[in-house]
C-alpha cells in the first residue's frame, strides 16, 4: 500500500459517511470469462456491497457495460442506494430506474459496416462482436491467438471509428466503439460533484452527510482492473491534488499491467477485491 492510499483508506476509515466508493464490473467485481453474457459477479460481491452501503456515503459502479446488464449480472438490485454509470457514464441506473440517451448515428453505421469490414480483414470466426446498442465490443478472446487477432484489428477498428465519429475504447482482448466525450473519470467527477451540490439533471438525493468531520466527499477510492479504467484514476488523482485523500485498488491480471503501475494497492482479482472490502467492512462495524 503506498502512503497516499494508506492516507485515502484512513479518511475512509475515520469519515466514512462522506466516503464514495467506486468500482468497475468486469474483472474487478466479476471474473472474468470467456463469453461476456456468461459473466457474474463473484459469488460475494453484491452481498460484501449490501453490509458496505449504510456505513458509507455512496457505492457506485462506472462500467463498459450497458447499466442494466451490470445490474443483472452483478445481482446489485436491492442494495441500498447503489448508482451504477454504464457505457462509460452514457447510462445511469438508480433504484431501478435507467436514465440513457439515444446512440448518436454513427453507431448505426458502424453496426451496418462491421461484419464486412472484420471480414475483409481477415478477423478469425471466433471474433465476436457485442453489440451494446449505444457501442460496438469487438472481442477476441475467443480466437486462438487473441492478442494477434486483437492486434490485426486496431487499424480498422481506428478508420472506422474515425468515419463514424466514434472513440476506441481498447481492453482486455477487446476494442470498443463508442460514443466520445465521456469516460470513467469525468463520470466519477460528474457524479461526485452532482452529489456535492444536491442537484443533478434529474432529481438528485441530497449530498450524504459527512460525518460533520469530513467534508464530501471525505475521500474516494476506486478499484479497476483494465484500461478503461486509468481515467477513474486519474479522476482520484485529481481529487487528491484538491486536498481529498483517494485510493486507487487494482484487481490485478498477467492481462494487463497498466493499472498496477498506478494503483495504492494490488489485490488478486474479483476474490482479492471482495476480500479487501471485507477487511475494510470489518474495520468500519
Ligand atoms: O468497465 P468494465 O465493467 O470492466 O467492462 C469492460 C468490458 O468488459 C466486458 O468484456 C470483458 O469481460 C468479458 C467477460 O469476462 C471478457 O470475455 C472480455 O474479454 C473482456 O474484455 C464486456 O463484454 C464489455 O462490454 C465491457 O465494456
Amino acid at each position: 500500500m503506498t502512503a497516499d492510499g494508506a492516507d485515502g483508506l484512513d479518511a475512509i476509515r475515520t469519515h466514512p459517511a462522506g466516503a464514495v466508493l467506486g468500482f468497475d464490473f468486469d474483472g474487478t467485481l466479476a471474473p472474468i470469462v470467456d463469453d461476456p453474457a456468461a459473466a457474474r459477479a463473484h459469488p460475494r460481491a453484491a452481498g460484501t456491497l449490501a453490509r458496505l452501503a449504510p456505513h458509507v456515503g455512496c457505492l457506485v459502479i462506472v462500467t463498459g457495460r450497458p447499466a442494466a446488464v451490470a445490474v443483472e449480472y452483478g445481482g446489485f438490485d436491492g442494495i441500498d442506494g447503489l448508482v451504477v454509470l454504464g457505457q462509460y457514464g452514457l447510462e445511469r441506473w438508480e433504484s431501478g430506474t435507467l436514465t440513457e440517451p439515444e446512440p448518436p448515428p454513427g453507431v448505426a453505421e458502424a453496426r451496418a459496416k462491421l461484419p464486412e469490414i472484420l471480414k475483409a480483414a481477415g478477423a478469425p470466426p471466433e471474433t465476436f462482436v457485442e453489440d451494446k446498442r449505444q457501442a460496438l465490443a469487438v472481442h477476441t478472446r475467443r480466437c486462438a491467438e487473441p492478442e494477434v487477432a486483437l492486434e490485426r484489428l486496431r487499424g480498422i477498428i481506428a478508420a472506422l471509428a474515425e468515419r463514424t465519429g466514434l472513440a476506441v475504447e481498447p481492453g482486455r482482448f477487446v476494442l470498443e466503439l463508442r460514443p466520445p466525450g465521456m469516460d470513467k473519470g469525468k463520470a466519477l467527477r460528474a457524479f461526485i460533484e452532482a452529489r456535492r451540490a444536491g442537484t443533478a439533471g434529474a432529481p438528485e438525493p441530497s449530498a450524504p452527510a459527512s460525518d460533520g468531520r469530513g467534508g464530501f466527499p471525505s475521500a474516494v477510492l476506486f478499484a479497476g482492473d483494465d484500461l478503461g479504467d486509468l481515467a477513474a484514476y486519474d479522476a482520484i488523482d485529481a481529487f487528491r491534488s484538491e486536498g481529498v485523500p483517494g485510493v486507487k485498488v487494482c484487481s490485478g491480471s498477467s492481462e494487463v499491467t497498466a493499472l498496477a503501475e498506478r494503483a495504492d494497492v494490488i489485490v488478486d482479482g474479483p476474490e482479492g477485491v471482495v476480500a479487501f472490502l471485507d477487511m475494510l467492512l470489518e474495520s468500519l462495524a
